[in-house]
């Protein structure tokens, strides 16, 4: 296996604070890795360094050998890496295929010049897409009617478009009913096995986690205190001591659903 992603010693510092703290990993290709922790662990900070959001106060991020630490996020999505948003990012007013077909262009670089065409290009692509996250029926629907989990389903279809070879998901489950949780992650862990892509993905939702993980890191305040397979987290100590204290660790979390 190659290694994807790397980080070493990766820090980052608000004011007296350390949010993330000497965190170092590697993500092989193919991986799907979840990225745990409770509230305030150091999980969107950590994200958004990878993604050049955030610049580290310490430490370095290599994608596929080379450094992107200090890259800005258009940089960093230029060399293939992807992500999805807890919140989707999709044109209400545009049909399904529309909104791939735009992913499309930009990733050709050809959005500004030839918008006027825009429905014409890369249907067959768009549409190859939509099948491969089963949304292919919804191709002509217009977004604002779909319901919250096709949304999310186009979502990953549109960050496909990209071809990234990295995709960083940010809670992807956030806001869907348990079994409709399950099921995009299950299409997630098909495109990685198919597509060869790997996934770092960070999630509140325990049942989520250990079903479809290949591996887990957990965060607490800031530091990686432990990086497994889904047998060695669930009998890690330090884990423990961390979830069980908050009674988190194997209960979905139900707020704020959209079923
Ligand atoms: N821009 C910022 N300025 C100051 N402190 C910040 C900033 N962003 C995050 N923090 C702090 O850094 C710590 C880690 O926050 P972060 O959002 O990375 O955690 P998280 O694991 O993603 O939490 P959650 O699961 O609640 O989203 C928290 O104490 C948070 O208050």
């Amino acid at each position: 296996m190659s290694v994807v992603l790397e980080t070493r010693g990766l820090t980052r510092r608000f004011g007296g604070l350390v949010a993330v703290n000497d965190v170092s990993f590697s993500l092989q290709k193919g991986e799907l890795l979840a990225l745990i922790g409770p509230n305030g662990a150091g999980k969107s900070t950590c994200f958004n360094m990878l993604m050049g959001q955030l610049k580290p106060t310490r430490g370095t991020v290599h994608l596929m050998g080379d450094e992107i630490t200090g890259l800005t996020p258009r940089q960093i999505w230029r060399r293939g890496v992807g992500r999805t948003f807890q919140i989707t990012g999709t044109y209400a007013s545009m049909t399904v295929i529309e909104n791939v077909q735009m992913a499309l262009l930009s990733h050709h670089g050809q959005v500004f010049n030839i918008l006027r065409y825009a429905h014409k290009m890369h249907r067959e692509r768009a549409m190859a897409l939509l099948e491969m996250v089963g949304m292919q029926a919804q191709a002509e629907r217009h977004c604002a009617v779909l319901a919250y989990g096709d949304l999310k389903r186009l979502e990953l279809a549109i960050a496909l478009a990209h071809d990234p070879t990295l995709l960083l998901m940010d809670e992807p489950t956030a806001g869907m009913a348990p079994r409709e949780r399950i099921a995009l992650m299950k299409l997630t862990a098909d495109i990685v096995r198919d597509q060869g892509v790997s996934v770092l993905f960070t999630e509140h939702d325990m049942d989520v986690v250990f079903a479809h993980a290949h591996r887990i890191m957990v965060l607490n305040r800031g530091e990686l205190i432990a990086d497994g397979n889904a047998e060695a987290i669930r009998n890690d100590p330090r884990v423990q001591e961390v979830y069980l204290g908050g009674g988190t660790l194997f209960n979905a979390q139900d707020e704020g659903e959209h079923a």
